[in-house]
């Protein structure tokens, strides 16, 4: 089946954790389930915290992807349109919470399961439950925010 991050255009398809073009990046592959959306992701033995157990940083990286897609799927949803029509949805993360709830073990894939919590103007939030072996280790809650048309051309300060 064809994930949201597919449908990415090539200009947007280069991010560290979802991008397609990304050699070196995660390549996260998210889909519908019902209202669900879900992500799986087999970690590597290098992406070890404590030994036998996954790295939060990753943890929160895959939330974070997981969750920016699932929110421009959300909205294509919302009005009905086809992932591929124009003018395309971008999201970008505003906020990332992460509750570690326990130890994620590493030896199995990780299954991420977000729910949309909320759809305002530009703004989506998205809960996400990530399990290992069908037990809830964290829980994540992102904002994601309708990329601006200036996005990165403020100047700091
Ligand atoms: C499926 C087909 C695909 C199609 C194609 C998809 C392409 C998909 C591209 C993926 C690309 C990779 C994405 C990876 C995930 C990153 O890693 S993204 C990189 C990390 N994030 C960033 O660099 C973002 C930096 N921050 C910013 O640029 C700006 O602060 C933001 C987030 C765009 C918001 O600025 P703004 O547009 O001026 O926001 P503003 O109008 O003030 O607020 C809008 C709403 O958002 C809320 N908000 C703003 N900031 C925050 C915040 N930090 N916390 C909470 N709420 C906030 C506001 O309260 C407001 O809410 P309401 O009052 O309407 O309820």
């Amino acid at each position: 089946m064809d994930a949201f991050q597919d449908h990415y255009p090539e200009n947007v398809a280069h991010c560290y954790g979802c991008g397609r073009l990304n050699d070196h990046g995660h390549q996260i592959k998210t889909v519908w389930e019902g209202d669900e959306t879900v992500t799986r992701f087999t970690p590597e033995p290098y992406h070890t915290s404590v030994p036998g157990f996954v790295y939060g940083g990753l943890i929160a990286s895959l939330i974070d992807c997981h969750s920016t897609g699932s929110a421009a799927a959300a909205m294509y949803r919302a009005e009905g349109r086809d992932l591929d029509s124009l003018p395309p949805f971008r999201f970008v993360t505003g906020s990332l919470h992460v509750d570690f709830l326990k130890p994620t073990p590493i030896d199995g894939p990780i299954e991420l399961r977000g729910r949309i919590t909320e759809v305002k103007g530009r703004k989506v939030v998205v809960e996400t439950a990530v399990l290992a072996a069908g037990v809830l280790t964290a829980r994540g809650n992102v904002v994601a925010i309708q990329m601006p048309e200036d996005f990165g051309t403020a100047k700091p300060g």
